[in-house]
C-alpha cells in the first residue's frame, strides 16, 4: 500500500470532478517542487500514485531537460509570444521563468525557485479558483493578454506516448481586454466591445493620412454577440472611435507605419489596448463569416458592407477565432450602421458634456448617464447608455422612442409592474453567449427558463391591460408602441424551450449539490489537515471547528452524488437509473438488515473517497467476530473493515449512479443544444426586454425631474422654454437651491448667440444644457424644460475648457486650436456648436482675433446654430453687422449694503464687467492680494476715462 509518510507532503487537494467521472484520485504537491502527484483508488480502497511527476527525456537527446511542465510552458511562451501563460497543474495556475519573475512581484504572488535538471528555475502560482481576480489585473490594469494552458485528458494512445501521463496541457484560450466573454470583472454595464479598422493604403502601401480617405470599422461585443460594422471617412475617424468605447482595437500592420502622434490623435486616449495583427485569408469573404455568426448575412445585406468594412470584419474575426483558439462562439449577424443615421459627437465633447464620465474626476457620478438612468436591468443599462452617444437623426426612430415613453407615462400601474418584472430577469444576452461557447450550465438554464417566463408574463400582462388598437385618430400605431413591442416578442420556440428545462433540471436537489459542494470543500481541507497531522503526529493541529469539518465532509462524503440535478422525469433513461438505483439502495437496507443478523452487531455501511465502499463499529461490537472482513484500521472504541458484500454491492451503486449522472449529462447536453437552436429568438425577445427597459426608465426620470417631451422637426431652429442643466438641476436640488430656467431660440434669424456676463454667472451651464437637452431629445428621452422644439442636429461640437496634452507635444492653445479647426472644418448647416472662451490660451489681442474668425467663420461659411460665451467684449463690438448674431447676457444683481447675488436668468443685451474679484474673494485669495487687483482695475478705468 502506498504510504503517506514518505511523501513531503504540503498540500491535498481531493477532485470532486474527477471522483465523478469513477477515477478517484488525491493530488498532493510538494511544498517546495509544487510538483503534482495524482492517486488513483483502487478497489477496496488502495490507493496507488497514477501518475508521477516524471523528468522526461528530452525527444532529441538524452542531456538534462527540463520537466515536461516547464518544456511546456517554453515552447509555449515561444508559440504565443505576446503572452503571458497562466499554466494549471491541478488546483493552481502556475507562471515559470522569467515571467514567473516579471509578474510575480506585480501580482503579489510569491516567486520560488523550483530544482530542476537544467537548474532552478522560478515559479509563482495562484488557486484556479482566483483566476479572474488575477485576469482582470493582468488583461485590464496592465494591458496583457493572457494564454490559458489548461489540463486535458490524455486519450489511452497519448498516455502511452506520453509515458503514461494522465493529463496533458494544452492553450484553450487566449485572454485580452476586448476578448472577454463571461468573466466575473466584464462591466455589466457597459458594452466590452473589440473595434477593428481598415483604412485604405495609398500607393506606397502606408495608410492613407488623406481626411476623405476610407475607413472601414467593425465592432463586436464578445460578451453579449452584438456585432456592428460602418464605414466613414478618415476626418470623423476619432469621434466614431470615441462613441463606440472600444476595450481594444485591432489595427493591422499597415498602421505600425503611420507617425505614432498622428496615430494617437486618431485613436485618442479612451484607456483601449491596441493589437496589431495580420489576419489569414480564412474570413475575406462575407460568406466565410458564417460559422461565426448566428446566421449568415443575407446576400442583400453583404453587398449594403464596403470593401473596406468586410476587410475590417474579415481583420476583426481572424483576431477573435484566433484568441478564442477551440472555443466556438456565436456572433450576432452584424449590423451595419450608417454614418448619417446618427449624431455624431466628438470626443471631445463626450467629455466636455460629461455623458458618461464627469470631466474632472472620470466618475459616473455627475455624468448624464447617471443624472438619466433608471433602468432595472443591465442590458437596458448598455442600451441606454449606447444610444445617449450616438443619438439617432432619424425622426420615426425618435418619435418611436418618445412615443414608448409617453405610453409608460400614461400607464402607471402596467409600467411600475413592468419594472418589477424586468428586475427578476437575468441578463439574457450575456447569459447566451455562455452556452454559444459552450459553458452554459444547470443554473443557467434555469436562470433563462424563469427569465422566459417573466417574458411570457410581461406579454400576458399586456396583452391585459392595452387597448387593442392603438392610433384611434387614424394616426399609425408607432413600430415602438407597447403593443408593437410586444407583437415583436417570438414566445412559442423558447416557452417550450423553458417549460422542457423546468420540466427536466430539479432546482431542489441542483440547490442540495451546491451545498453538499460546499461541504465538501471543508471536507478537502479537514483531510488535508488529517494527513499533514499523520506526517508529522508531533505538529498538533488545532485549527477550530476540527471536528464539524471532519463530520460535514463524512456527511458530505456518503451524500455526495446522490443529489441529482434532473428529475426523474427528465428522460425514459433517467427514470430506469433512478429505478434500478432504489432496487440497489433496497438492497443496501436488506444487506445491512441481514449483516446485523447475522453477526449480531449495529454497523454502518459507509463510503468516502479515500476508503470505497466499508464498514464501520463502534462501541461495544467493536471486537466481535466478523468473518470475511479485512481490517482497515481501528482504535480502542472503533473498528473499519472491508466485507466482500458491502464492496460488491458497493461497486454496483456507484455504477448505477454512474450511469445517472451520465444521463443527467447527456440530458444538460441536449437542453444546451435547445437553447443554441433558439438563440435567434431567444435574442430578439432580450431587444425587447431592453427597449421597454429603457422606455420605463425614460418614463421614470421623467416623471421625476418633471421633463417634456420635445418636439423632433427637420430644419435648423432650436426653442427650448425653461430649459435646465439635468445634472447642474439635479446638483442644487440636492443643495437645497434652485436652477434658474432658461430658454433658448437659436437659428434661423438668430443663429449665433454671443453670450457675456460675469465670472460664476452661468454661461458655460447654459451653453451645456442645450447641448444636453439636443442630446437627450435625439436618444429618445423627455428633456429638463418647460417646452423644447428642436430641429435635428447632424452634429454637435464643443470647445470648452482647455486642457493640454504634453505627452504629445501640445501646448494648451496648440490643443484649443486643434479643436477648433476640427469644428471649424467639419460642422455643417444643420449642427450645434457651443463654443466657451475661444481664445482665452493666448493673448488678449490674438485671442480676440482667433474668437473673431471664428464668430466670422460660422456666420458667414457654416451658418449653424452657435452658442458661443466669451469674456472678450470687443466681439461685440467687432460683431455688430452681423445680422443672425444676437447677444445675451447673465448678471450680478448687488445691494446697496455691499452684498451681491448671480443673476443666473439670461437677459437680451451686453454685459461688460466679469466682476472677477468677486470671485477671486470668494475663492478665498487674500485681502492683500484682491486690494492689489483692484489697485490695478483702477488705473485701467482711469486709462479709458483719458482715453475717451
Ligand atoms: N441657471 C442657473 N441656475 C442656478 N445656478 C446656476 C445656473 N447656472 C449656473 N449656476 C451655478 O453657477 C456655477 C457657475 O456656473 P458657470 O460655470 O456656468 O459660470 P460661468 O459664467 O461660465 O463662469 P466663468 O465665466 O467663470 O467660466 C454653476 O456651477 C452653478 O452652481
Amino acid at each position: 500500500m502506498f504510504c503517506w509518510a514518505r511523501l513531503p507532503l504540503a498540500r491535498l487537494a481531493y477532485s470532486l470532478a474527477t471522483r465523478r467521472s469513477k477515477i478517484p484520485y488525491f493530488s498532493i504537491r510538494g511544498a517546495k517542487t509544487k510538483s503534482t502527484i495524482k492517486f488513483q483508488e483502487l478497489p477496496q480502497g488502495l490507493l496507488i500514485p497514477a501518475s508521477l511527476p516524471a523528468v522526461e527525456p528530452h525527444p532529441d537527446d538524452q542531456t538534462p531537460a527540463y520537466p515536461r511542465v516547464i518544456q511546456q510552458h517554453l515552447n509555449n511562451v515561444s508559440r504565443f509570444s505576446d503572452c503571458v501563460i497562466l499554466t494549471r497543474i491541478g488546483n493552481f495556475y502556475e507562471l515559470y521563468g522569467e515571467q514567473a519573475e516579471q509578474y510575480g512581484p506585480l501580482l503579489n504572488l510569491k516567486v520560488a525557485q523550483r530544482k530542476t535538471a537544467l537548474g532552478p528555475i522560478a515559479m509563482a502560482g495562484f488557486q484556479h479558483t482566483q483566476l479572474d481576480r488575477f485576469l482582470r489585473s493582468l488583461v485590464q490594469e496592465l494591458n496583457k493578454h493572457v494564454a490559458i494552458s489548461e489540463e486535458v485528458r490524455n486519450s489511452p494512445a497519448d498516455q502511452v506516448k506520453n509515458g503514461g501521463l494522465l493529463y496533458n496541457r494544452k492553450v484553450s484560450r487566449i485572454v485580452t481586454a476586448g476578448t472577454l466573454i463571461d468573466e466575473t470583472f466584464v462591466d455589466p454595464f457597459e458594452n466590452n466591445f473589440l473595434l477593428s479598422i481598415y483604412a485604405s493604403l495609398d500607393t506606397s502601401g502606408i495608410v492613407s493620412m488623406s481626411q476623405d480617405a476610407d475607413i472601414g470599422l467593425t465592432w463586436v461585443d464578445l460578451s453579449s454577440g452584438d456585432f456592428f460594422t460602418q464605414r466613414t471617412e478618415l476626418a470623423s475617424l476619432s469621434s466614431v472611435i470615441a462613441r463606440i468605447g472600444a476595450r481594444e482595437i485591432v489595427l493591422d500592420s499597415s498602421f505600425e507605419r503611420v507617425d505614432r502622434t498622428q496615430l494617437d490623435r486618431l485613436l485618442g486616449d479612451g484607456g483601449h489596448a491596441v493589437t496589431y495583427h495580420n489576419p489569414d485569408s480564412s474570413f475575406v469573404s462575407v460568406d466565410q463569416w458564417a460559422p461565426m455568426l448566428e446566421t449568415p448575412v443575407t446576400e442583400e445585406e453583404s453587398r449594403s458592407f464596403s470593401s473596406q468594412e468586410v476587410l475590417a470584419g474579415s481583420l476583426l474575426l481572424d483576431y477573435v477565432k484566433g484568441r478564442l483558439l477551440e472555443l466556438n462562439v456565436s456572433l450576432r449577424c452584424p449590423v451595419r450602421r450608417n454614418q448619417g443615421d446618427y449624431m455624431s459627437i466628438d470626443k471631445q465633447t463626450l467629455k466636455a458634456l460629461e455623458i458618461r464620465s464627469t470631466l474632472r474626476d472620470g466618475l459616473f457620478q455627475g455624468s448624464l448617464l447617471h443624472a438619466v438612468r433608471r433602468t432595472t436591468t443591465k442590458s437596458g443599462a448598455r442600451l441606454l447608455s449606447q444610444r445617449l452617444v450616438s443619438p439617432s437623426m432619424s425622426l420615426p426612430e425618435i418619435k418611436g422612442r418618445l412615443d414608448l415613453v409617453s405610453e409608460l407615462l400614461e400607464h402607471d400601474q402596467l409600467r411600475e409592474e413592468t419594472m418589477s418584472a424586468l428586475r427578476r430577469t437575468t441578463d439574457v444576452l450575456r447569459l447566451l453567449q455562455r452556452f454559444s461557447i459552450g459553458k452554459g450550465d444547470a443554473d443557467d438554464l434555469l436562470a433563462l427558463a424563469k427569465t422566459i417566463q417573466i417574458i411570457n408574463q410581461i406579454a400576458i400582462m399586456m396583452n391585459t391591460h392595452l387597448p387593442q388598437q392603438k392610433g384611434e385618430n387614424n394616426s399609425i400605431p408607432s413600430s415602438l408602441s407597447l403593443r408593437a413591442l410586444i407583437e415583436r416578442l417570438d414566445l412559442d420556440g423558447p416557452s417550450k424551450l423553458a417549460t422542457r428545462i423546468l420540466d427536466a433540471i430539479d432546482e431542489e436537489g441542483l440547490s442540495q449539490q451546491h451545498l453538499a459542494e460546499e461541504a465538501e470543500a471543508v471536507g478537502a481541507a479537514e483531510l488535508a489537515e488529517q494527513i499533514v497531522e499523520a506526517e508529522e503526529p508531533q505538529a498538533k493541529v488545532t485549527k477550530s471547528g476540527k471536528v464539524s469539518a471532519r463530520k460535514a465532509a463524512v456527511v458530505a462524503d456518503l451524500n455526495a452524488g446522490e443529489f441529482w440535478i434532473m428529475r426523474r422525469s427528465a428522460s425514459t433513461t433517467l427514470k430506469q437509473g433512478h429505478q434500478n438505483l432504489d432496487d440497489i439502495m433496497q438492497e443496501k437496507a436488506q444487506l445491512y438488515e441481514r449483516l446485523r443478523a447475522e453477526i449480531g452487531i449495529s454497523l454502518t455501511l459507509k463510503w468516502t473517497p479515500q476508503l470505497g465502499h466499508f464498514c464501520h463499529v463502534k462501541g461495544k461490537d467493536v471486537r466481535a467476530e466478523i468473518p470475511s472482513a479485512r481490517n482497515i484500521s481501528s482504535t480502542k472504541n472503533t473498528r473499519t473493515f472491508y466485507l466482500p458484500d458491502w464492496s460488491h454491492l458497493g461497486s454496483r451503486l456507484e455504477d448505477a449512479k454512474l450511469r445517472i449522472r451520465t444521463e443527467e449529462q447527456r440530458v444538460l447536453n441536449d437542453l444546451r443544444k435547445r437553447v443554441i437552436e433558439n438563440l435567434v429568438r431567444l435574442r430578439r425577445n432580450a431587444n425587447v426586454l431592453d427597449e421597454l427597459d429603457v422606455g420605463c426608465s425614460s418614463a421614470v426620470v421623467a416623471r421625476e425631474r418633471n421633463l417634456v417631451r420635445p418636439l423632433l422637426h427637420s430644419g435648423t431652429t432650436h426653442k427650448i422654454v425653461g430649459g435646465r442643466h439635468p445634472m447642474v438641476d439635479i446638483g442644487l436640488q440636492e443643495q437645497g437651491r434652485l436652477f434658474t430656467a432658461n430658454d433658448c431660440t437659436v437659428g434661423g434669424q438668430e443663429s449665433i448667440l454671443l453670450i457675456t456676463g460675469p465670472n460664476m454667472a452661468g454661461k458655460s451651464t447654459y451653453l451645456r444644457q442645450n447641448a444636453l437637452i439636443t442630446i437627450l431629445a435625439q436618444t429618445g428621452c423627455f428633456v429638463p424644460a418647460d417646452y423644447a422644439e428642436i430641429g435635428l442636429v447632424d452634429k454637435i461640437f464643443s470647445r470648452v475648457g482647455s486642457a493640454d496634452s504634453l505627452y504629445n507635444h501640445q501646448s494648451t492653445f496648440m490643443v484649443e486650436m486643434l479643436e477648433v479647426a476640427d469644428i471649424l472644418n467639419q460642422a455643417t448647416p444643420r449642427s450645434f456648436i457651443i463654443m466657451d472662451e475661444v481664445g482665452r490660451g493666448t493673448t488678449p489681442e490674438d485671442g480676440v482675433a482667433v474668437g473673431y474668425a471664428c464668430l466670422h467663420h460660422l456666420h458667414n461659411t457654416t451658418r449653424c446654430r452657435t452658442l458661443f460665451a466669451t469674456h472678450f467684449h470687443s466681439l461685440v463690438d467687432m460683431t455688430k453687422n452681423f445680422e443672425r448674431l444676437a447677444c445675451y447676457c447673465t448678471d450680478v444683481a448687488e445691494e446697496e449694503d455691499g452684498s451681491w447675488v448671480y443673476i443666473h436668468k439670461l437677459r437680451e443685451g451686453v454685459n461688460r464687467s466679469s466682476h472677477a474679484l468677486k470671485v477671486a474673494k470668494l475663492a478665498g485669495l487674500p485681502d492683500t492680494a484682491i486690494a492689489v487687483a483692484k489697485n490695478v482695475l483702477d488705473g485701467f478705468e482711469r486709462e479709458r476715462n483719458i482715453s475717451s
